[in-house]
């Protein structure tokens, strides 16, 4: 199906961000999860859905579902790949048999580059409309979930990718030091809207934030660390084994209890995005029209070719 018609599918649905939505407390009551099952063991019975960017696996026994990024070569995120990732958050979130997702790369050194920088470039208004209102909506989903969410960040991660794994309840990082992750977007010439700072704001402070914003700084997994970008750092081979331990820790408390007290410190946060999002859009396009704005991604994507040759 055609991106556009699954965004507009969206957009009809008229989804409301889950801070909005009847909490999931009539969830099917669980045992909590037993000790985390052995990495490289397939996870049974398991539910499985692939769309073309995004490879989702249920495991119903334990109620975790692992999610792949799998976008070559990047992982960027397309209005294609924002609206599939939106979709099956959606469909796991409604699913009473899930309870927690881990969101990883299939691809080697690459969590996610970010927005797909050539869907900001050279495109009509209304396609600047869609574009922002699915990443709003991947945000407002993610950043809103009343699943247990844990980012396995096998690779790098700038500005958007940052901000999928900052919107998870955990973040763990393979400890490479060659993968960085961070909100780079000064280094291109633009600014990171006030929901992604806030979300930032809310994992590392205010002081830190400010600093790694104004000087758009992607920091080397050991920094990142340091800096409570994320929260442990593990050999690559160990990511997705520690991944399932802490969502087993995670589970093992009462859904609700743990919803609730979700709800509590980012709903101020996802209002403020809810209250807001037409302007937000309007912002979003009367910035990235901007002529200078333009030149500066263009020159960015060169840089990125040059680099490569
Ligand atoms: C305006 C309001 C604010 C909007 C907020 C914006 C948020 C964002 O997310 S903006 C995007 C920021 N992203 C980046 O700065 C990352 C840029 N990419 C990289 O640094 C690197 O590509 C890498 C570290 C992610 C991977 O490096 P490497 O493995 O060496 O791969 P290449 O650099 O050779 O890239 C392969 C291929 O992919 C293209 N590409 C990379 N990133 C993006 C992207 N974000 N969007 C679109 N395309 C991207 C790159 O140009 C290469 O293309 P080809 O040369 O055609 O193969």
């Amino acid at each position: 199906m055609a991106a556009a018609t699954l965004a507009r599918r969206i957009g009809r649905s008229g989804v409301l961000p889950l801070c909005c939505r009847l909490p999931a407390w009539d969830r099917a009551a669980r045992p909590p999860p037993g000790p985390a099952q052995p990495p490289g063991l397939p996870l049974a019975p398991c539910r499985s859905f692939s769309n073309n960017k995004i490879q989702v696996e249920l495991d119903e026994s334990s109620g975790v579902a692992m999610m792949k990024f799998k976008s070559p070569p990047v992982n960027s995120l397309s209005l294609e790949f924002l609206t599939e990732f939106s979709i099956s958050l959606e469909k796991l979130e409604n699913n009473k048999a899930c309870r927690g997702v881990i969101i990883t790369s299939a691809l080697p050194k690459i969590f996610s580059s970010g927005l797909d920088i050539t869907e900001m470039c050279g495109k009509s208004i209304e396609h600047y409309t869609e574009f922002w209102r699915a990443v709003q909506e991947m945000w407002l989903r993610l950043y809103g979930s009343n699943m247990v969410t844990v980012a396995a960040v096998n690779g790098s991660s700038p500005a958007g990718g940052c901000l999928v794994a900052l919107s998870c309840d955990y973040r763990i990082m393979a400890e490479n030091p060659k993968f960085s992750i961070g909100l780079n977007e000064a280094q291109l010439g633009i600014v990171a809207p006030f929901w992604f700072k806030d979300t930032f704001v809310n994992v590392v402070g205010h002081r830190i934030a400010e600093r790694s914003l104004q000087l758009g700084s992607l920091h080397p997994a050991p920094e990142a660390l340091k800096l409570g970008l994320v929260d442990e750092l593990v050999p690559e081979e160990k990511l997705m084994e520690k991944a399932a331990a802490v969502m087993a820790q995670w589970l093992a408390l009462p859904d609700h209890a743990r919803q609730l007290t979700k709800t509590m410190m980012r709903k101020a946060v996802l209002d403020r995005l809810v209250a807001h999002r037409e302007e937000d859009i309007k912002n979003f396009i009367s910035f990235v029209s901007k002529e200078s704005i333009q030149k500066s991604l263009r020159m960015y994507m060169e840089m990125l070719k040059k680099r490569k040759s």
